[in-house]
């Protein structure tokens, strides 16, 4: 074989808490409306991803999750991100004769997520962060996380606020060309690295409205949606980011658990309506409520994105306090042992129990709808690494 050129990133999942929904202009994925993230732990979620550019391939060619993913290799998002990169590249060689012209030369990328593929747990953002970033080392390109986030966008809106870590903004820009549709940071991780999630999986099945088909129909048919995207997003954008700043937790809780119930109503309000959230979904709503209710205090917030799934945002001070309740409703759920010692799950239970919240008659049904619980934190950016999921020739290792 030639001589071959490789790379590998492991890139982190985002959840927003000002939700991005809506297309102004769907084929350069421009926004209706400015969004913002939290973005996650890799230690917990994240895809990894390698690619290798060789003179002897003949065809760019991806696998994703151990399968070669024709669909996606074809598609027009991954075929746009690819050019746009190639062309970065093709610009560098065109100024530097010493570099090789491997802009013209196909790539191999393998991917893999080590969390569940398209429900609704932002797989789609993490894997084209990954990828972008991957290809722009690759090729060497020296364009800022910025820069590349504007190609990543173009993959999946979502993807272009996992180029950074902590607490992310994606600009919705103006221009038509989409050259100020980018991410932002608004704050690093370590300016409130307190802030922790607890995903409660309510259901990894493949969702039935992908989140590309529910907002174009949203965009289309609901009245409630221009409200949102003229009033009350641009508004919350700037409080939001105020409420990060200010490490006010009560204030950006209350705007993330508005800002979720505000774009599922768009959703019903589509039509024919969408249904994201199931019952399941709506109790864990109702428990949240409960629970900051019961301290009088808001000590939990929780948002929803294109799936039943909850994603519980809390700040580590509160732990205990949140716990007790989530604990003792979801201890039978995998995922709490690899994060607490039994001295502290044991906390857990003799909290709720001193605080007697059994007799709240908790609705112990929520359990029953759930699989899984992730239990994360905010995290950084993407990250190089090492070890490379593609052999010599180009393949998936096993
Ligand atoms: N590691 C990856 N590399 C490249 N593309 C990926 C990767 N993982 C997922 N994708 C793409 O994203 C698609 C899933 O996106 P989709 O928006 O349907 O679900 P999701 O991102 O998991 O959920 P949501 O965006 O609603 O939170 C996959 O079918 C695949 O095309
Ligand atoms: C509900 C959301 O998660 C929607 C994400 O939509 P995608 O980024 O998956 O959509 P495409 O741009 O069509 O790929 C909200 C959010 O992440 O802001």
């Amino acid at each position: 074989m030639s001589s071959t050129y490789t790379a590998s990133i492991t890139a982190p999942v985002n959840i927003a808490t000002l939700k991005y929904w809506g297309k102004r202009d769907t084929s350069l994925n421009l926004p209706t409306n400015s969004s913002i993230s939290v973005t996650l732990d890799q230690a917990d979620l994240k895809t990894t991803t390698s690619a290798m550019a060789s003179a002897d391939f003949t065809k760019d060619r991806l696998w994703l999750n151990g399968e070669e993913d024709l669909q996606l290799s074809q598609s027009k998002r991954l075929t746009q991100v690819l050019s746009s990169l190639k062309e970065k590249r093709r610009l560098r060689e065109a100024k530097d004769e010493s570099l090789e012209k491997i802009s013209s030369w196909f790539v191999h990328i393998v991917s893999v997520n080590n969390f569940p593929t398209a429900a609704g747990l932002a797989s789609s953002a993490a894997g084209f962060a990954a990828l972008v970033v991957c290809i722009a080392k690759l090729f060497e390109l020296d364009d800022d996380m910025t820069e590349l986030s504007k190609i990543a966008r173009q993959g999946s809106g979502s993807a272009c606020r996992s180029l950074f870590g902590g607490f992310v903004a994606w600009e919705m820009g103006s221009l038509a060309d989409g050259s100020d549709s980018k991410a932002v940071e608004v704050c690093p991780l370590n300016h409130w690295p307190e802030m922790k999630a607890c995903v409660l999986v309510a259901c990894a099945d493949k969702k039935d409205v992908s989140s590309t088909s529910g907002m174009q129909l949203t965009v289309k048919t609901s009245d409630l949606f221009q409200k949102r995207i003229d009033e009350v997003v641009p508004e919350r954008f700037e409080q939001m980011k105020k409420s990060i700043h200010d490490k006010n937790f009560a204030l950006f809780a209350e705007l993330t658990m508005k800002d979720s119930n505000s774009f599922h109503a768009t959703c019903l309000d589509s039509y024919p309506p969408i249904f994201y959230m199931n019952d399941t979904s709506k109790k864990i709503v109702k428990l949240v409520h409960l629970i900051n209710a019961f301290y009088n205090e808001t000590i939990v917030a929780y948002t929803f994105d294109a799936g039943p799934n909850a994603v519980l945002y809390y700040l580590e001070q509160n732990e205990l306090k949140l716990m007790s309740f989530i604990y003792a409703m979801f201890k039978d759920l995998n995922g709490w042992e690899t994060k607490y010692s039994t001295e502290e799950l044991n906390k857990f239970i003799s909290n709720y129990d001193s605080l007697k919240l059994q007799e709240l008659s908790l609705d112990m049904e929520i359990v029953k709808g759930c699989t899984r619980v992730i239990l994360t934190r905010v995290g950084p950016g993407p990250l190089t690494i090492k070890e490379s999921l593609i052999n010599e020739h180009g393949f998936p290792k096993n």
